[in-house]
């Protein structure tokens, strides 16, 4: 039987579609008797073999040429649906159903699994486990208390009609907390003969000192005169849990979103009303912005033909490719965007009208408040009524986003449903995104060809020109540079020129003082360069404010222009930076000033899309002479384009002598920039242009001895953290050269706490054995043993306070990082709601919870890390996806740099010491004393007896997230949406 691929699939459908055309039969609907004509004429109409009927239908499902609902079938002239494939899933779209399967119902990608497990734990010869604790699905599962021995018993039943003998019983992984007892002590040299209706106890003892969960896999051996020897599995599971713990616990049953991945969606729209836009800009749009929407046969392509798309992508990155590679990337990224997006959609919310405008109706978005999903002003999203949702066409109406206000948005909907709104009535909300910082992008990358900026992207070479007379020596603004000479460096060779037309690179450990550099450089630029004109970028507004703010210290306001997007909140910008913001009081909304009023000011700021705007003005040839850009390393390269890209032209010794300066500042070892798809991801898209300037460009690769300082600084005197605190980010990433050059008033100020396990070694390494849960439709994982070691520390910081010199600590100098969202959520509520004596404190709602994201470039004098994941029952099968995105190195080197006197760790060591960096640093705490908690002995002989166990009990012990029906979001990041222009 040859194997059809999903083209020709396509073609034979469309084959058959035109057939029925032809014998006036594309009116037949029923999938049985198309199954009849399919098989009966056009299949035998001649020699050719033909796919079944099934995978063709399936076929034209997918590509969008039918409609399949049970038995009814549609083709050609179906409305338009549109079925966006989760890139992280990967259902085997090369083999469609056969024919006694449904064609359209996607199988569960996990079915080889389960059957596995069924397998393992079903009853054989009659022969079954049981316990008073059963919780069906192989579970065993019991509560106990700390310091209190708990037995309980399980049975061995034969239900049987021939006698069995029971070999034995062993835990799979060795279990400190539970043993197991029985009678006669069986074993293989000590059998015991269970004869029909027999039954065996076995006895669970459990006794532990900590709260926690903890499991074993038990194996029950057994013979059989005729059949030989069986056995059956068990997980069993002793469960202390705190009560707070317990009040913590899933609020419902796990429910994975998955399945609703794939609801199709309807475009039938009514248009709403948008906000006022700012009046008219008086900054013209000369360069025009396209849609750059992705082409349809993307999508086919990311459904059943990743293999080709992979080829495509497969091409290394270069000048003469570059806009072709980064726009296929951002597509795939938008398609991706497109399947996430919908896990925020609602079901039977009500709305009602906003009391202050009429006009508008008010909806309440959990969530939003922290840009899950992200709602700006301007910005839209759609609603049907709920009770049509049954209905077989919804009219979606679109509403415009007037106002965001905590967790609630103002709409701006058509009259139409104003007029027979009431309050309360019910919808189904669909969120959107953005695309304006796609489009951007998308121009970006062509304008780079547009405009040659070769040499600017992919430099080899430098004029070697100096804008400075030799031997003059800056005068700085911040004396404090002058003790570093690597900083001054920098400035100075940036002053110079001397890497044109190759970006300069600042890059440097966390808190080594690259904004700080940064800001000097521009500084000395606006004063010693005649008619320089600076653009200053960051990925986000707060980088962009701090530079604003920073700037603003030395230099005049009145050259100073902080752009904001008109989307920004003002109430959020800064009030030392109001002042020189494009905020105009009379419209009450950001505005666009003239180009010429724009060409005056020496440096504008803006986020990196909003450089997009400036780009669209068309400013002359040569007029910006510098862009820098801090935070580079945490923007997509085409983000970092968007600034560049129709701004900067790069030096010419005729043309443009004094300018084409660029200056990226960051750091390629902490996050990069936040993707949801996977394909981009493997493709590129996640390496910055800071961070494939340093790996892949000579000039900027480290030599014998250094970096050359015409092109790339290397700052690396921390002025942040206790030097314990850098040992293991300084081995892992930064080749020990960090040095430790803190305010030892700060960084030393918890050596002497008495909570410490050893004095003088600011770490704790707090083991939990936790069990990691999921509630509702979240795949967000929450651990709230976890929780409870989190609050039991909170207090003890928050309470000793003023002890042994120590000054009071607020909850503002403490942060936690968590990478799970749900655990966020868990710890806010433990903290605010749950917690008698926190909650009572009155800035306790200054205590930052936040994913590591939220910390990229914070510190806090505090930091608690819970790292949530812990074992559950195959451990070994499971680990290398369990442990998801905390095994992203650059994510585990911003978490524990953030910390600058105290740094404590929640986590379970078994599971954490199976990644490279989370060992070593587990080992490192362990070696000084800083470990404590559940009982811990790292293990090696003993995994690799488990992974003989279950490979003999031909268990496969390859992990495969997919498989398994994890998500991304388990296995990558839970990314937020980037919502700042
Ligand atoms: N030469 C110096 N002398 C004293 N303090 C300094 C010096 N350089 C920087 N600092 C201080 O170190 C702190 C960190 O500086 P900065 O924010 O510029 O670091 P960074 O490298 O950008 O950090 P991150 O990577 O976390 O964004 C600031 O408080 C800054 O004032």
């Amino acid at each position: 039987m040859p194997k059809f691929n999903f083209r020709e699939r396509r073609e034979f459908g469309d084959q058959f579609v035109q057939f029925l055309k032809d014998t006036g039969r594309e009116a037949v609907s029923s999938r049985e008797a198309l199954r009849t004509i399919y098989n009966v004429e056009f299949r035998t109409r001649n020699d050719t073999k033909a796919p079944n009927f099934s995978s063709i239908l399936f076929t034209l499902g997918q590509s969008g040429r039918a409609e399949v609902r049970g038995d009814f079938v549609r083709f050609g002239k179906v409305k338009k649906k549109v079925k966006f494939r989760d890139q992280y899933w990967t259902p085997r779209p090369e083999e469609p159903p056969t024919d006694n399967q449904q064609a359209g119902t996607d199988q569960p990608p996990h079915r080889g699994r389960a059957k596995e497990r069924a397998e393992f734990i079903g009853g054989k010869h009659g022969v079954e486990i049981l316990s008073e604790h059963d919780r069906g699905n192989g579970r065993i599962r019991f509560p106990i208390t700390p310091n209190e021995p708990t037995t309980v018993s399980i049975w061995v039943q034969n239900n049987g009609t021939e006698e069995v003998t029971l070999l034995g019983y062993r835990a799979l992984r060795k279990q400190r907390e539970i043993t197991f007892h029985d009678e006669s002590k069986v074993t293989r040299q000590q059998p015991r003969v269970l004869e029909p209706g027999d039954s065996y106890s076995i006895e669970a003892r459990c006794l532990t000192q900590h709260y926690g969960y903890y499991p074993v896999t038990v194996l029950f051996e057994f013979t059989k005169e005729q059949d030989g020897p069986f056995s059956i599995g068990r997980f069993v599971a002793a469960v202390a849990n705190s009560r707070l713990a317990e009040e913590l616990g899933p609020t419902a049953p796990y429910r994975p979103y998955q399945a609703n991945l794939r609801k199709t969606v309807t475009f039938i729209t009514e248009d709403g009303v948008p906000p006022d836009s700012s009046q008219h800009p008086e900054l013209k749009q000369l360069i025009p912005l396209g849609f750059y929407n992705y082409p349809q046969y993307l999508q086919d392509m990311v459904n059943a033909e990743r293999s080709r798309l992979r080829k495509s992508l497969a091409a290394e990155l270069q000048f003469e490719n570059y806009q072709e590679k980064f726009q296929l990337l951002l597509h795939l990224e938008e398609l991706q965007m497109e399947v996430d997006i919908r896990r925020y959609d609602m079901q039977d919310v009500p709305m009602v009208k906003d009391t202050q405008n009429k006009r508008l109706l008010i909806l309440e978005v959990p969530g939003v408040a922290e840009n899950r999903p992200s709602v700006l002003r301007g910005d839209h999203l759609f609603v049907t009524r709920s009770e049509q949702r049954t209905l077989p066409q919804l009219i979606q109406y679109k509403g415009y986003v007037h106002a965001v206000e905590l967790e609630r948005v103002k709409l701006g909907f058509s009259p139409n449903l104003l007029a027979s709104f009431v309050n309360n009535l019910k919808f189904d909300v669909t969120f959107t995104f953005n695309r304006l910082p796609l489009r951007v992008q998308h121009r970006a990358v062509e304008l780079a060809k547009e405009r040659n900026l070769g040499d600017i992207l992919f430099p080899s070479f430098s004029y070697r020109e100096s804008l400075l007379h030799e031997g003059g020596r800056l005068k700085l603004f911040d004396r404090s540079l002058e003790t570093n000479q690597e900083q001054y460096d920098a400035v100075q060779q940036i002053v110079t020129g001397m890497s044109r037309p190759a970006p300069y690179i600042i890059f440097g450990p966390p808190g080594t003082g690259k904004t700080v550099t940064v800001v000097e450089a521009i500084k000395q630029v606006v004063t010693c360069i005649k008619d320089s004109h600076v653009l200053a970028c960051a990925p986000s507004n707060s980088a962009s404010d701090l530079l604003c703010q920073r700037l603003l210290k030395h230099l005049d306001k009145g050259s100073i222009y902080r752009i904001n997007a008109s989307s920004r909140d003002y109430h959020q910008v800064p009030e030392e930076i109001k002042p020189c913001c494009n905020w105009d009081d009379a419209q009450q909304c950001h505005v666009y000033p003239s180009k010429e009023k724009l060409q005056h000011y020496r440096v504008i700021i803006t986020t990196l899309v909003t450089a997009g705007r400036l780009v669209t003005a068309q400013f002359p040839d040569g007029h910006f002479s510098h862009v820098f850009i801090d935070e580079c390393g945490h923007a997509v390269e085409s983000e970092c384009l968007v600034a560049i890209a129709g701004i900067l032209t790069p030096m010419d010794r005729e043309t443009n002598t004094n300018g084409g300066q660029l200056v990226l500042a960051g750091d390629p070892k902490q996050l990069g920039p936040i993707l949801r798809s996977p394909l981009a991801i493997e493709h590129g898209l996640e390496v910055s242009l800071l961070e494939r300037l340093m790996k892949h460009n000579s000039l900027y690769q480290k030599g014998a001895e250094s970096y050359d300082p015409q092109f790339v600084t290397k700052l690396l005197r921390n002025y942040r953290s206790h030097a314990a605190l850098l040992e293991i980010p300084n081995q892992k990433f930064y080749d020990g050269e960090l040095q430790e050059c803190a305010d030892r008033l700060i960084s030393y100020s918890y050596c002497t706490w008495e909570e410490l396990p050893t004095q003088g070694f600011p770490i704790i390494f707090h083991g939990v054995s936790g069990e990691d849960q999921r509630e509702g439709n979240s795949p967000s994982f929450f651990n709230t043993l976890e929780v409870e070691a989190l609050v039991t520390y909170l207090k003890k910081l928050l309470q000793s306070q003023g002890k042994r010199g120590r000054s009071r600590i607020s909850p503002k100098e403490i942060g936690i990082i968590s990478p799970y969202r749900k655990q966020v959520e868990k710890i806010r509520q433990a903290i605010t709601k749950k917690d008698g004596d926190l909650m009572k404190l009155p800035d306790i709602k200054e205590l930052k919870v936040g994913s590591v994201e939220e910390f990229q470039g914070q510190e806090r004098r505090v930091l608690l890390i819970s790292t949530v994941r812990s074992c559950t029952e195959y451990l070994s099968m499971d680990e290398d996806f369990k442990l998801g995105f905390l095994k992203n190195p650059k994510r585990f080197n911003v978490a524990i740099t953030r910390a600058k006197a105290l740094l404590i760790i929640v986590g379970n060591p078994t599971v954490l010491s199976k990644d490279p960096h989370w060992n070593t640093f587990l080992r490192y705490c362990t070696a000084k004393g800083g470990y404590t908690g559940c009982p811990y002995a790292e293990e090696s002989l003993e995994e690799d007896i488990l992974l003989e166990e279950l490979s003999s009990l031909h268990l496969s012990t390859q992990s495969a997230g997919n498989q398994l029906g994890e998500s991304h979001i388990q296995q990558q990041v839970e990314p937020e949406w980037r919502h700042e222009h």
